[in-house]
């Protein structure tokens, strides 16, 4: 398989995310009394979520990261428990951690964290939220200068995975929809190992017109084939939530469920088998949580991340095939890693 000529940037993008993780344990500790309430033994994760009065996405972002920070763990009858070390962030332990992480518990981010957790989402958020474009709100990718910031904050990123996403997509001669593609990258790349195919660039007005521009460099970079890219590309400005999607036999949906709620994201699967012809593959690339809710640890974070800045959350693999079952899409049981704890999934249309 073709890899990219960058290493994996995961310490990086780990150590970024890894903020998050101590803002959760802090505000599950010192603010929501997550340990407490456990204390007296395992509870079902409804319950838990009623004695903390969490609403399903931050109780979803709160405690697979505490399960992968293997300070709870789930029972046999699939209910949450205080692990050995758990037990110890108990004030009535001995000893108790507590004193010691409570030196932390006033932290501006933890209180943040703790009124984001029980408010399920920002007190306050007049601009918008970043990434979403929902309605008739304000949308920071509708604005040229926040599209750009925004859109170029994710280039790099994108200009790393987006060979290792190209090479592991279906070689093809038809037509890539590639929706909420922001920079562009995965499309360009893929474009240039299937020299017959074309492709469609559907997002926000602002975030094509940067879109267009890093094509314009790309079309001069010099790579082989990559001056006939610019001719097979269509930019289309749209809301992907209302807006008619184009026929595609392939279409990518990177780093795009995890901005959005469940039921957000059970509508863009449905009109995204919607979009896809017969016998065409819808693929996600996406960091994926475990099946169990209880970890990996960087994607915990990275959901925590995400719950920070957008209205959705990281999704496992069985919440993700629950969407795509509903639309009609068959759902391999293969998952692709490329880098960063990302990796590729995809579902098929009869
Ligand atoms: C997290 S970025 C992902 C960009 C790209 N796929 C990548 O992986 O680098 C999400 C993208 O969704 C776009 N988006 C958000 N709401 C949208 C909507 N309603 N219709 C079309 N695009 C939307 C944003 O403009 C943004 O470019």
């Amino acid at each position: 398989m073709i890899l990219t000529q960058y290493p994996d940037f995961a310490p990086i993008t780990r150590h970024l995310r890894a903020m998050y993780s101590s803002r959760l344990l802090l505000a599950a500790v010192h603010h929501l009394h997550v340990f407490e309430y456990l204390q007296y033994g395992p509870l079902p994760v409804a319950e838990l979520q009623r004695q903390t009065g969490l609403a399903d996405r931050p109780a979803s972002v709160l405690f697979p990261a505490l399960c992968a920070m293997e300070l709870l763990t789930r029972t046999a009858d699939d209910k949450l428990a205080l692990t050995a070390v758990g037990q110890h962030l108990t004030r009535s332990a001995s000893p108790t951690i507590t004193g010691y992480t409570g030196l932390e518990a006033g932290d501006p981010g933890v209180l943040d964290m703790t009124d984001r957790l029980r408010n399920d989402g920002p007190l306050h958020s007049t601009d918008g939220i970043a990434y979403v474009k929902e309605g008739e709100g304000p949308s920071p990718m509708d604005d040229p200068t926040l599209a750009r910031t925004l859109t170029l904050a994710l280039a790099g990123r994108a200009k790393a995975l987006s060979p290792i996403v190209a090479a592991n997509l279906p070689r093809h001669s038809g037509h890539l929809l590639d929706v909420a593609g922001g920079s562009g990258y995965f499309t360009y790349e893929w474009l240039l190992v299937n020299p017959e195919a074309t492709a469609t660039l559907f997002d926000r007005e602002a975030v094509l017109t940067v879109a267009d521009e890093l094509l314009t460099a790309f079309s001069q970079s010099g790579r082989p084939g990559a001056e006939t890219v610019r001719e097979r590309v269509t930019f289309l400005p749209g809301d992907m939530l209302t807006d008619p999607l184009p026929e595609t036999d392939l279409l990518l949906a990177a780093s795009l469920f995890h901005d959005w709620p469940d039921d957000t994201c059970q509508l863009l699967a449905d009109r995204f088998a919607g979009a896809l012809r017969s016998g065409g593959e819808l693929w996600v690339h996406d960091a994926f949580l475990n099946d169990t809710l209880d970890g990996p640890l960087p994607v915990t974070d990275y959901s925590a991340q995400l719950f920070w800045v957008t209205k959705g959350r990281c999704y496992s693999r069985a919440e993700y095939r629950k969407w795509f079952r509903q639309a009609d899409l068959t759902t391999p049981d293969e998952t692709i890693p490329t880098q960063m704890d990302y990796s590729l999934i995809r579902a098929l249309k009869s």
